[in-house]
Protein backbone atom coordinates (compact mmCIF):
# COMPACT_ATOMS: atom_id res chain seq x y z
CA UNK A 1 0.00 0.00 0.00
CA UNK A 2 3.07 2.52 0.90
CA UNK A 3 4.34 4.48 -1.88
CA UNK A 4 7.36 7.06 -1.94
CA UNK A 5 8.77 8.33 1.21
CA UNK A 6 7.56 11.83 0.76
CA UNK A 7 10.06 13.30 4.20
CA UNK A 8 11.11 12.52 7.62
CA UNK A 9 9.95 14.32 10.33
CA UNK A 10 12.71 16.12 12.84
CA UNK A 11 11.55 17.77 15.64
CA UNK A 12 13.53 20.41 17.08
CA UNK A 13 13.23 23.72 19.64
CA UNK A 14 14.17 26.07 16.91
CA UNK A 15 13.58 25.90 12.99
CA UNK A 16 16.16 28.70 12.46
CA UNK A 17 18.84 26.72 14.22
CA UNK A 18 18.09 23.28 12.34
CA UNK A 19 18.03 25.35 9.00
CA UNK A 20 21.93 26.68 10.08
CA UNK A 21 23.04 22.79 10.65
CA UNK A 22 21.05 21.86 7.09
CA UNK A 23 22.47 24.67 5.13
CA UNK A 24 25.70 25.45 6.81
CA UNK A 25 27.00 22.44 8.03
CA UNK A 26 24.79 19.65 5.35
CA UNK A 27 25.17 21.47 2.68
CA UNK A 28 21.30 21.42 1.65
CA UNK A 29 20.64 23.80 -0.84
CA UNK A 30 17.24 24.22 -1.33
CA UNK A 31 15.94 25.08 1.92
CA UNK A 32 11.98 26.43 2.05
CA UNK A 33 10.76 29.62 3.79
CA UNK A 34 8.86 28.27 7.46
CA UNK A 35 5.25 28.52 8.22
CA UNK A 36 2.41 28.16 10.35
CA UNK A 37 0.38 25.47 10.66
CA UNK A 38 -1.60 26.03 13.54
CA UNK A 39 -3.93 22.83 12.57
CA UNK A 40 -1.72 20.32 13.22
CA UNK A 41 0.02 22.83 16.13
CA UNK A 42 3.69 22.92 14.21
CA UNK A 43 5.47 25.59 12.56
CA UNK A 44 6.93 24.00 9.67
CA UNK A 45 10.05 23.93 7.10
CA UNK A 46 10.71 21.81 4.24
CA UNK A 47 14.04 20.86 2.95
CA UNK A 48 14.33 19.25 0.13
CA UNK A 49 16.99 16.11 -1.43
CA UNK A 50 16.84 14.49 -4.24
CA UNK A 51 14.10 12.30 -3.44
CA UNK A 52 12.71 12.97 -0.22
CA UNK A 53 12.14 16.08 2.33
CA UNK A 54 13.15 16.92 5.70
CA UNK A 55 10.08 18.31 7.52
CA UNK A 56 11.60 20.61 10.42
CA UNK A 57 9.09 20.69 13.36
CA UNK A 58 8.81 23.31 15.69
CA UNK A 59 6.10 23.44 18.51
CA UNK A 60 2.81 26.28 17.38
CA UNK A 61 1.95 26.53 20.90
CA UNK A 62 2.30 24.63 24.44
CA UNK A 63 -0.82 22.37 22.73
CA UNK A 64 1.13 20.82 20.16
CA UNK A 65 1.37 17.12 19.61
CA UNK A 66 5.13 17.33 19.71
CA UNK A 67 5.76 18.97 23.34
CA UNK A 68 6.21 15.91 24.76
CA UNK A 69 9.13 14.15 22.54
CA UNK A 70 10.67 17.59 23.18
CA UNK A 71 10.13 17.46 26.54
CA UNK A 72 11.63 13.73 26.35
CA UNK A 73 14.26 14.91 23.59
CA UNK A 74 15.06 18.58 24.24
CA UNK A 75 17.75 18.67 21.48
CA UNK A 76 15.34 17.50 19.25
CA UNK A 77 15.28 14.34 17.19
CA UNK A 78 13.52 12.21 14.43
CA UNK A 79 10.61 12.22 15.25
CA UNK A 80 8.52 10.52 11.82
CA UNK A 81 8.26 9.34 8.72
CA UNK A 82 5.50 10.05 6.06
CA UNK A 83 4.39 7.66 3.38
CA UNK A 84 2.42 8.80 0.26
CA UNK A 85 -1.12 6.65 -0.73
CA UNK A 86 -2.87 7.02 -3.16
CA UNK A 87 -5.81 7.60 -1.41
CA UNK A 88 -6.56 8.52 2.26
CA UNK A 89 -9.75 6.68 3.51
CA UNK A 90 -9.17 3.57 1.51
CA UNK A 91 -5.64 3.65 3.50
CA UNK A 92 -7.32 4.09 6.41
CA UNK A 93 -10.10 1.32 6.06
CA UNK A 94 -7.33 -0.88 5.40
CA UNK A 95 -4.79 -0.09 8.36
CA UNK A 96 -8.46 -0.61 10.51
CA UNK A 97 -9.38 -3.44 8.99
CA UNK A 98 -5.61 -4.89 10.11
CA UNK A 99 -5.76 -3.62 13.38
CA UNK A 100 -3.87 -0.64 13.47
CA UNK A 101 -4.71 2.67 15.60
CA UNK A 102 -5.18 5.64 13.90
CA UNK A 103 -4.39 8.49 16.20
CA UNK A 104 -6.41 11.55 17.30
CA UNK A 105 -10.21 11.59 15.75
CA UNK A 106 -9.21 9.06 13.25
CA UNK A 107 -10.17 11.53 10.32
CA UNK A 108 -7.78 12.23 8.33
CA UNK A 109 -6.22 15.57 8.51
CA UNK A 110 -4.99 18.55 6.14
CA UNK A 111 -1.37 18.35 6.65
CA UNK A 112 1.60 20.76 5.26
CA UNK A 113 1.28 19.72 1.56
CA UNK A 114 -2.19 20.36 1.82
CA UNK A 115 -3.34 17.09 1.05
CA UNK A 116 -5.11 14.30 4.26
CA UNK A 117 -2.88 13.39 6.03
CA UNK A 118 -3.34 10.61 9.68
CA UNK A 119 -0.64 9.38 12.00
CA UNK A 120 -0.73 5.52 13.56
CA UNK A 121 0.72 4.67 16.75
CA UNK A 122 3.93 4.21 16.96
CA UNK A 123 3.59 1.16 19.41
CA UNK A 124 1.96 -0.73 16.75
CA UNK A 125 4.21 -0.07 14.00
CA UNK A 126 7.89 -1.10 15.60
CA UNK A 127 8.47 2.34 17.39
CA UNK A 128 8.20 4.33 14.59
CA UNK A 129 5.39 7.12 13.99
CA UNK A 130 3.93 6.16 11.15
CA UNK A 131 2.30 9.56 8.54
CA UNK A 132 0.42 8.23 5.79
CA UNK A 133 0.02 11.47 3.40
CA UNK A 134 -2.28 11.33 -0.14
CA UNK A 135 -0.45 11.94 -2.98
CA UNK A 136 -0.79 15.47 -3.95
CA UNK A 137 -2.45 15.32 -7.80
CA UNK A 138 -0.30 15.65 -10.37
CA UNK A 139 2.67 14.38 -8.36
CA UNK A 140 4.97 16.91 -5.98
C1 LIG B 1 2.66 19.02 9.51
C2 LIG B 1 2.31 17.57 9.44
C3 LIG B 1 2.59 17.07 8.03
O1 LIG B 1 3.62 16.47 7.72
O2 LIG B 1 1.71 17.36 7.17
C4 LIG B 1 3.09 16.81 10.48
O3 LIG B 1 3.89 15.95 10.26
S1 LIG B 1 2.69 17.29 12.07
C5 LIG B 1 3.68 16.25 13.16
C6 LIG B 1 3.22 16.41 14.52
N1 LIG B 1 1.93 15.74 14.74
C7 LIG B 1 1.81 14.53 15.26
O4 LIG B 1 2.79 13.92 15.68
C8 LIG B 1 0.41 13.99 15.39
C9 LIG B 1 0.35 12.56 15.88
N2 LIG B 1 1.07 12.40 17.14
C10 LIG B 1 0.44 12.17 18.32
O5 LIG B 1 -0.78 12.01 18.37
C11 LIG B 1 1.30 12.13 19.53
O6 LIG B 1 2.48 12.89 19.30
C12 LIG B 1 1.67 10.70 20.01
C13 LIG B 1 2.44 9.92 18.96
C14 LIG B 1 0.40 9.94 20.41
C15 LIG B 1 2.59 10.83 21.23
O7 LIG B 1 1.97 11.68 22.13
P1 LIG B 1 2.67 12.04 23.51
O8 LIG B 1 4.10 12.36 23.27
O9 LIG B 1 1.83 13.06 24.21
O10 LIG B 1 2.46 10.73 24.30
P2 LIG B 1 3.39 9.95 25.27
O11 LIG B 1 4.52 10.79 25.74
O12 LIG B 1 2.46 9.37 26.26
O13 LIG B 1 3.95 8.84 24.34
C16 LIG B 1 3.41 7.57 24.26
C17 LIG B 1 4.54 6.63 23.86
O14 LIG B 1 4.86 6.90 22.48
C18 LIG B 1 6.23 7.24 22.36
N3 LIG B 1 6.38 8.26 21.36
C19 LIG B 1 5.93 9.51 21.41
N4 LIG B 1 6.25 10.18 20.29
C20 LIG B 1 6.93 9.31 19.52
C21 LIG B 1 7.54 9.40 18.24
N5 LIG B 1 7.50 10.53 17.56
N6 LIG B 1 8.15 8.32 17.74
C22 LIG B 1 8.19 7.16 18.44
N7 LIG B 1 7.62 7.01 19.65
C23 LIG B 1 7.01 8.08 20.19
C24 LIG B 1 6.61 7.75 23.75
O15 LIG B 1 8.00 7.61 23.94
C25 LIG B 1 5.82 6.87 24.66
O16 LIG B 1 6.47 5.64 24.82
P3 LIG B 1 6.56 4.93 26.23
O17 LIG B 1 5.13 4.58 26.56
O18 LIG B 1 7.42 3.72 25.98
O19 LIG B 1 7.17 5.95 27.15
CO1 LIG C 1 4.96 15.18 8.62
Amino acid sequence: MIGNLNHVGVATPSIAESIKLYRDVLGATKIGEPFDLPAQGVKVCFIDTPTAQIELIEPYDDTSPIIGFLAKNPKGGQHHVCFEVADIHAAVAEMRAKGVTILGTGEPRIGAHGTPVVFLHPKEMGGVLIELMETPKGGH
